[in-house]
């Protein structure tokens, strides 16, 4: 990659992460955390927009970083409607889809965009976002469900996952378009995603309940089941078991899966009953995305926090190394991934692509 200057901005649920790209070098990084009633008090996402800028100015000024001579500004984006997965030009439809999550999707990555244009603007730079969890690369196969007018639709760690994937291409010695593989990102929420030709062709909707459960989220549950469950309540709040209150949360009310493991090596038999259903879900979504794959899997890569630990690795890969050669990678590239969105862009190496703003599945004809 040319030794481009690409700043990167990724805004999380609790945390503000930036970092200063030179070529494929980070020279500078931060992880500002904010304290969750600071970010409460902001009615909607737009109205954070003010107070994240401003945190990272006040960073940028503290650690006297200079943006003079900018190649790219990237931000990790989401609210876009399902697209193929690619470096983007932030236009204004980005900025408008983004800010308003027209896939109605709210999560503060929606706010990259608007971020990364604002800071690419301020010195002449190009705007980028790659591989938002909007990126839906389903087969066919994948899209049906047994309801008539339902089909399925994902959000995935795209980010984290494909740079993953290309990474450990790489270690091959092949290309990442020429490799299979079964890719999960173990953090909050859990991605468990099939590659197949550079493409993520099946996956679990991180922010639709499917997938195993994860330390805010409940996974997948029998329908009749919870349909039951939500007799007398608010759907609206039932919702929230998707992405806010399941999980870990549900049972616990506590999302930190290090404290849940805390709690089971001191012999609490729930925490340790969680813990190992969660890894035991997990290993069941991985055999179902290698049977997508018909068996012919290059690895199984595991990206995320919860990788750290090395009770959860050891148990994937006791119950899948049969399938393929389990891989670790603790912890996430998503900073990385976006210098690297940017620089297969500026080096021409790939396309950057436009969004259309117009959902990438439109149904079958037929049906
Ligand atoms: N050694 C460990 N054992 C168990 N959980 C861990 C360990 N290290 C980090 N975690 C957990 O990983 C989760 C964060 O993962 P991360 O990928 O950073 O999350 P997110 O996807 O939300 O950004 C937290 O629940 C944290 O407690
Ligand atoms: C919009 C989906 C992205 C997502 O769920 O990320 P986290 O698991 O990090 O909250």
């Amino acid at each position: 990659m040319g030794d481009y200057k690409v700043f990167t901005v990724n805004p999380g649920s609790t945390s503000t992460k930036i970092a200063l790209f030179e070529g494929d070098k980070k020279v500078f990084s931060a992880n500002v955390s904010h304290d969750a009633g600071a970010l409460e008090k902001f009615e909607t996402l737009a109205d954070q927009l003010a107070y994240r800028k401003e945190t990272i100015g006040q960073l940028l000024k503290e650690n006297q970083i200079d943006l003079r001579g900018l190649d790219a500004c990237v931000g990790r984006g989401g609210g876009l409607l399902a697209m193929d997965g690619g470096t983007y030009a932030i236009d204004e439809l980005v900025l408008d889809h983004s800010i308003h999550a027209a896939n109605g999707v709210i999560h503060p990555a929606c706010l990259g965009p608007s971020i990364a244009k604002e800071f690419a603007d301020m010195y002449g730079a190009k705007a980028y976002t790659v591989n938002p969890p909007d990126v839906d690369e389903l087969q066919d196969l994948a899209r049906m469900t047994g309801i008539k007018g339902v089909y399925r639709m994902v959000h995935l760690h795209a980010l984290n996952l494909k740079e993953t994937a290309i990474r450990h291409a790489e270690s091959l010695g092949k290309a990442y378009e020429d490799c299979n593989f079964v890719v999960c990102h173990i953090g909050g929420g859990i991605s468990i995603s099939a590659h197949r030709g550079g493409k993520m062709v099946d996956g679990f909707d991180i922010v639709g309940g499917e997938g195993p459960m994860a330390p805010t989220r409940c996974g997948s549950v029998c329908a009749a089941d919870l349909l039951k469950y939500c007799e007398g309540k608010d759907l609206k709040e039932v919702k929230k078991l998707c992405t806010r209150s399941g999980g870990f949360v549900s049972h616990t009310g506590i999302s930190d899966a290090l404290e849940l493991t805390r709690r089971a090596e001191n012999g609490d038999p729930y925490a340790e009953m969680l813990w190992n259903t969660m890894i035991y879900q997990i290993t069941k979504c991985i055999g179902s995305m290698a049977a997508v794959l018909h068996g012919k899997v290059d690895g199984i890569l595991l990206g995320g926090g919860m990788v750290y630990n090395q009770d959860l690795v050891n148990q994937v890969k006791e119950a899948c190394d049969w399938i393929a050669p389990v891989c670790a990678y603790p912890g996430e590239f998503e900073m990385e991934a976006m210098a690297a969105g940017a620089g297969r862009v500026l080096d021409g190496k790939e396309a950057v692509k436009t969004y259309s703003g117009v959902c990438n599945f439109q149904g079958f004809d037929f049906a």
